[in-house]
């Protein structure tokens, strides 16, 4: 179930300008993330990411623009009950078990989850009497995400919360970010997992030089690249490819040729009739990661895409 209010908007932002010193870190920067909706905000080191995310929770105020939480003002009580966090460099008080730590927090809201299902959402019922510096990294984080959920803020607010988990824990995070998500709670996600925001986000949003350079579904975002890569070895030059029907981009990646194509089917057949010169040949799907290095390689302002 999607449960989005299209009039009321959780988070807004119009027309965000930040500059430090001479670096634009957010140059007019509008947002709108709506009820239930998740959003991936995605970027190179320095795209302005964590600036925004600064600017949402009140902890920087823009040059100029304007902004909302859930119809209040960033860092005003009001605003910060409606929100629930997970930054990179949470720094917590060592001393303290999972248990005193979930307690504290949710003392902060007015309508919080209680002890039992939080504990349980991120599965450390077992370690709840144990230490914070006891923990492992990935228990770390769980506990990370139980502090931004207990409240049952309206958005939640996720900085690369699964650097260092496992496999499973990823997967395990991930629908927890889907339950919540169905349950009508907004996420705003960073991540340079791509595979993360592919599998999560109702929207992708590419920020570079402190502005949005693209919006929309990830689906839509790869699409434009074509459906499908098609990769080889060849001594031949890219001029011979370039005329082959439905190809969008070529580029190589070691030392492959990647060509990609809206029609792999006729682009193949064309291939194979020309008899050109090839080997080592396979099909993919294009990624996102395929899709946001040709929009960072096509854009004159874009410095290489880190993730
Ligand atoms: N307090 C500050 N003083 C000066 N420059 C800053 C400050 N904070 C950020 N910047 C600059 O603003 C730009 C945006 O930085 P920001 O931290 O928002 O990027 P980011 O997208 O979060 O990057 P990363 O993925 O590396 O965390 C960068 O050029 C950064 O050096």
């Amino acid at each position: 179930m999607t449960v989005q209010d299209s009039t009321h908007p959780i988070i807004k932002a119009c027309n965000i300008e930040k500059k430090f010193s001479n670096i634009k870190a957010l140059d007019g920067v509008s947002l709108e993330v709506f009820r239930g909706e998740v959003v991936a905000l995605l970027g190179a080191n320095g795209a302005g990411k964590t600036t925004l995310i600064s600017h949402l929770l009140g902890q920087l105020t823009p040059d100029s623009g304007e902004l909302s939480i859930a119809g209040h003002t960033p860092g005003s009580l009001a605003a910060r009950q409606n929100i629930g966090v997970i930054l990179q460099s949470a720094q917590m008080p060592g001393n303290l078990t999972v248990k005193e730590h979930i307690e504290l927090y949710r003392r902060y809201y007015p309508a919080p989850l209680s002890l039992k299902e939080i504990l349980s959402i991120v599965k450390l019922s077992d370690l709840q009497h144990r230490k914070f510096y006891t923990l492992s990294g990935g228990q770390k984080q769980r506990l990370f995400f139980a502090l931004a959920i207990c409240g049952q803020p309206k958005i939640v607010f996720l900085d690369e919360p699964t650097v260092g988990l496992d496999v499973e824990a990823r997967r395990d995070f991930w629908q927890c970010i889907r339950q919540l998500k169905a349950e009508g709670t907004s996420i705003l996600l960073t991540t340079h997992y791509l595979e993360e925001a592919d599998a999560l986000a109702d929207r992708i949003l590419l920020l570079n030089n402190g502005k949005i350079i693209k919006q929309g579904r990830s689906e839509t975002i790869k699409s434009q690249l074509g459906g499908k890569r098609i990769r080889f070895k060849t001594a031949m030059a890219d001029c011979h490819f370039k005329a082959l029907s439905f190809v969008t981009q070529i580029q190589h990646r070691g030392d492959f040729t990647e060509l990609f194509s809206s029609n792999a089917e006729e682009t193949l057949k064309d291939l194979f009739t020309q008899q050109f010169k090839i080997r080592d040949l396979s099909v993919e799907q294009v990624s996102l990661e395929d899709a946001l290095l040709s929009l960072s390689n096509n854009n004159p302002t874009t410095q290489e895409y880190a993730a």
